[in-house]
């Protein structure tokens, strides 16, 4: 290749015969390399190159053989060389152009935008599959060239087909497809309407107007990939429909022209609205080397569910259902390894009329098969196939140096079938297949071109990836074309009617197609080697039997053996597609069934952001009535919120103080209710309690015998309560001893254990706190004299410690209650003995009648001068009865502890204790008691006792008080 490019210009201007060698060397050096074990069975000479041939003088240079003219007038082919190296890499690759269908709506948005002349971006519609799932973004997408909606047909042809419809005039191959979803504008792009011509009734318009007077009447015909050979006007070889110039009268007539029995085949193309020749085209016009002649050969094809369909055979010998409908074959050209169509009808066009036959012809055969066969027209594959066949022309002779060196290229235009998935279309039975079958084609393409890619940017050395042309018949025909030419995709967009997702595949295809380098290094143009027009026609027959009986026998599949496991390839591969498309259709519904649950997913996500933003915007507009209320100077940035979130803390600390506070107050006014409650009773028993203990004074003073004295004075009482009192002494008579032992027996700790038995931990802790708050409240009571209000009461309980302490320890109750119960009783005893103490320090003649009785038995002495023994024996007493009353309580607090575990006998059998030996003081205490004698003395002693009793009823003991209302209080229980 590159050795043609270099010395292509050189030699261009020298000689005849180095172009020649060059080019020669350029098309087969590798072609040659690859054949030669090929070659050596087969019967052609080693060296049949027409430089060696020319070297070895077999050849003579054209100009030699027709005119003896010099080389100098012999034209120059260099067009190919001159072609190559103005060529740079860029044109190498395959050019993609993006073609937007027009909107038929103003309504709705097309969701494709062109940005520039090369770029266009797709943004994903809210309902696509690539929104909802994938979450994409709009997306760039770049193309050799973007064609809106208003690119004409004329400019569409004049930028994307002409230069290779100049290549092809040339002697390069080329290839245009059009790919797209269905809808898009494929065909309208490929053939046009009636008025809108397409590309290729422009390419053959513009084809015949450019070889227009360099016809070519040579009887040379295109076989194989881009061989040639002579045909014989006679012979019935010759393709057998051929647009015959007799017919362009009505050039819709197409007709066998050696073969009057196909006339009555032939089919009259109707007038259609595709195309017509009702006007003019532009008169596009290329320059061509007017030192050749042209001849124009065309074929036209379809690929249907894999299987290759000639569409100018004869439909009369085709109305058949379409399994009966004889597939083309794919054959390997052995001596070039381009691929080619086997039995394939190639008809000979002269002009742009029969073109336009053979192409309404094709069409109406496409649709007489395809009604034949129950197909969609529009699901397969429409090949067009142009061959040029270039034959040197001496000028000076007119004569045609046509067998001996001819140059052939091709220009295929395929019509792709829509690209759409499974989904869109029906997805049972043969349209399945059909779907199934496009799908795999286009995917296979798709490979090949990414794997050209692949290996196109491979380091040197490295490995080359097989490309997959085999896997479809698409790309098997395109073999040569991709390696061998130049390509051009055409990509029809929808924007609107047709589905974002595939679109997006389209663009994505394309996007890999437009980065693959074609190649141009084998020139499509071949010469014939059988320059044995030079020799006699029968020797031109002998080589031309002798160079085809090889190929013809390796290729027409004589041998059975051959023919049986071609059919059995044929079979496994069928079966192979079949499986690879369920397959496919599989992997599509799956991942069809994957994308809908994750559509779901988003949707459900999508609500839930919903919410959230719902959220988000109310506390936003929360913050904006916050920020309007505030001062201006923090309303901005992160001073707004330091300032929103300090004031939060601090109302919520408010708050939080607050809570504790009503909880507190709760609690206050809980314990005040029942208070309240209790506060009159507890007055009016308090009352009645001093009344009681005025009541027993005053009958302690009657009995020493200076109540007269006080009643007559001071006390209130009536005669009539007096008499009252005397009269019911003895039952009211309380014996000191007895209310000692009273706190002995403490019926109210006796009390309290029972209840703990069935009492909740709650109502003992309630009991225990207002025990305490009314023993407080009575000695406030006492101590104020009845002064007290709701007011004050509260305040008490509020302020004092004592009461805070039983507040917290009311909270600790749960787990200590025994312990707090026993304090309780220890506070209480404590106070009890301290009021004792000081009340018998106080009041121990009045109070103690063992003393007393110590007393009487003195009878004699003076008790001042016996003071101090009656103080130390009183000591005595007192610390003899506190132990006895330490035991008692200790007694009692054991048998209250016990009692939970004791049983009933226990606690009998200790009470019974307990009353026998109240039994036995009472009778040691009434033993001391001489009434008399006590009379007596205490007359004597009048003045000490006197001022003893006043100062004890004037004082009403305060401690004393205290003990006794305490204890009148506990026996509330
Ligand atoms: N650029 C365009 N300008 C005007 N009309 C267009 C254009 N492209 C497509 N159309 C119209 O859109 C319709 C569909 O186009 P067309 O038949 O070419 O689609 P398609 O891709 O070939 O479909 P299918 O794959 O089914 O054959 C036709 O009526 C055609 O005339």
């Amino acid at each position: 290749m590159e050795n043609v490019t270099q010395s292509g210009k050189k030699e261009a201007n020298s000689t005849y015969s180095t172009p020649l060698r060059s080019r020669q060397v350029g098309i087969s050096e590798t072609t040659l390399k690859k054949k030669k074990p090929v070659n050596k069975d087969l019967p052609v000479p080693p060296d049949r190159t027409p430089t060696s041939a020319l070297r070895r003088g077999i050849l003579k240079p054209i100009s030699d053989v027709s005119s003896n003219k010099t080389t100098s007038n012999i034209p120059s082919v260099t067009f190919s060389e001159s072609r190559l190296k103005k060529r740079d890499h860029n044109s190498g690759l395959i050019k993609a152009y993006l073609r937007i269908r027009p909107i038929n709506s103003d309504v709705i948005k097309p969701y494709i935008q062109i940005i520039n002349d090369t770029e266009v971006v797709m943004i994903p519609p809210k309902d696509s599959h690539a929104f909802k799932a994938c979450n994409k973004g709009p997306e760039k997408y770049m193309f050799t060239k973007v064609f809106n909606e208003r690119t004409s047909q004329k400019r569409f042809f004049l930028e994307t087909t002409l230069p290779l419809v100049k290549g092809v005039l040339n002697g390069t191959n080329g290839l245009v497809f059009a790919y797209g979803v269905t809808n898009s504008g494929k065909t309208y792009s490929i053939q046009g309407t009636r008025n809108e011509e397409g590309i290729l009734p422009r390419t053959l318009d513009t084809i015949f107007n450019s070889i227009q007077n360099l016809e070519s009447e040579a009887q040379i015909k295109p076989v194989r990939y881009n061989e040639v050979e002579n045909y014989n006007g006679n012979e019935t070889s010759v393709p057998p429909i051929i647009v015959s110039k007799s017919h362009m009268e009505n050039p819709f007539i197409l007709s066998d022209s050696n073969s009057s029995s196909n006339k009555n085949n032939s089919a009259e193309i109707e007038d259609s609205d595709a195309l017509d020749l009702t006007h003019k085209l532009d008169n596009i016009a290329v320059d061509v080397d007017k030192q050749f002649r042209y001849a124009v050969w065309v074929s036209y094809v379809e690929i249907y569910n894999e299987k290759i369909y000639d569409l100018l055979e004869d439909p009369g010998s085709a109305k058949q259902p379409e399994s009966k409908r004889k597939a083309l074959i794919v054959k390997n050209d052995k001596r070039t390894g381009n691929k080619y169509l086997s039995d394939i009808k190639e008809v000979r066009i002269r002009n742009v009329e029969e073109g336009y036959a053979v192409l309404k012809q094709g069409m109406k055969n496409r649709q007489i098969f395809s009604t034949l066969a129950n197909e969609t027209s529009s699901r397969s594959h429409c090949i067009f196939m142009i061959k040029v066949i270039k034959i040197p022309h001496d000028k000076d002779n007119a004569t045609e140096l046509s067998s001996s060196f001819v140059v052939t290229s091709r220009l295929s235009i395929v019509d792709l079938a829509g690209s759409e998935r499974t989904k869109h279309v029906q997805t049972t039975g043969t349209r399945l297949k059909e779907a199934g079958n496009i799908n795999r084609s286009l995917m296979v393409l798709g490979q090949c071109l990414e794997i050209l890619r692949a290996n196109q940017t491979r380091p040197k050395g490295q490995k080359h990836i097989l490309v997959p042309y085999r896997h479809s018949k698409l790309t098997e025909l395109f073999q040569s074309s991709f390696a061998d030419g130049e390509s051009v995709m055409i990509v029809n967009i929808n924007p609107v009617d047709t589905g974002f997702d595939e679109n997006m595949q389209v663009m994505k295809f394309s996007a890999v197609a437009k980065d693959v380098c074609t190649s141009l290094k084998n020139i499509s143009s071949h010469y014939g080697y059988r320059s044995t027009l030079l020799f006699t026609p029968k020797k031109i027959e002998k080589e031309n039997k002798t160079c085809n009986s090889n190929d013809s026998k390796s290729e027409d599949n004589y041998d059975p053996l051959i023919n049986m496991l071609f059919a059995q390839i044929e079979d496994l591969r069928e079966k192979w597609i079949s499986a690879e498309m369920r397959c496919g259709n599989l992997k599509l519904e799956i991942r069809e069934q994957v994308s809908d649950e994750i559509a779901v997913h988003m949707s459900n996500m999508g609500k839930k952001c919903m919410d959230q933003q719902n959220i988000t915007e109310s506390m936003e507009r929360q913050m904006e009535i916050i920020r309007r209320d505030t001062p201006s100077t923090i309303h901005s940035g992160a001073s707004y919120y330091n300032f929103s979130s300090n004031l939060i803390d601090k109302l919520q600390t408010e708050i939080q103080e607050l809570e504790n506070e009503v909880e507190k107050l709760e609690n206050k006014s809980r314990i005040c209710a029942s208070l309240l409650n209790d506060k009159d009773a507890l007055i009016e028993k308090l009352q009645f309690e001093n009344k009681e203990l005025e009541r027993q004074i005053l009958y302690f003073a009657q009995k020493l015998d200076y109540v007269d004295i006080e009643t007559e004075d001071d006390s209130n009482l009536t005669d009539q309560e007096l008499n009252a009192m005397k009269i019911n002494k003895p039952s009211e008579e309380i014996s000191l001893k007895e209310i000692e032992n009273y706190n002995y027996l403490s019926p109210t700790k006796q009390e309290y254990d029972d209840r703990l038995c069935t009492l909740n931990i709650d109502d003992i802790v309630k009991e225990c706190v207002e025990e305490m708050n009314q023993k407080r409240t009575l000695d406030e009571i006492n101590s104020q004299k009845e002064e007290t209000t709701l007011k004050e009461v509260e305040n008490y309980n509020y302020l004092s410690p004592t009461k805070q302490g039983c507040d917290d320890r009311a909270g600790i109750l749960d787990n200590d209650l025994y312990d707090i119960v026993e304090e309780c009783d220890e506070e209480v005893n404590q106070k009890r003995t301290l009021d004792e103490v000081n009340s018998q320090n106080e009041n121990y003649d009045y109070l103690s009648p063992t003393k007393q009785g110590c007393d009487d038995d003195r009878v004699g002495i003076s008790l001042f001068e016996d003071n101090d023994d009656i103080v130390e024996e009183f000591d005595e007493e007192v610390n003899q009865r506190r132990t006895l009353h330490e035991i008692h309580s200790q007694k009692g607090e054991d048998a209250s502890r016990k009692r939970s575990i004791l049983n009933i006998d226990d606690i009998v059998e200790e009470r019974e204790e307990v009353n026998q030996k109240r039994t036995l003081d009472e009778i040691n205490s009434q033993k001391g008691e001489d009434e008399p004698r006590k009379r007596r003395k205490l007359r004597n002693k009048k003045p000490y006792f006197e001022t003893e009793i006043e100062e004890n009823l004037n004082k009403v003991s305060p401690p004393k008080m205290k003990l006794i209302s305490n204890r009148k209080s506990f026996r509330r229980y």
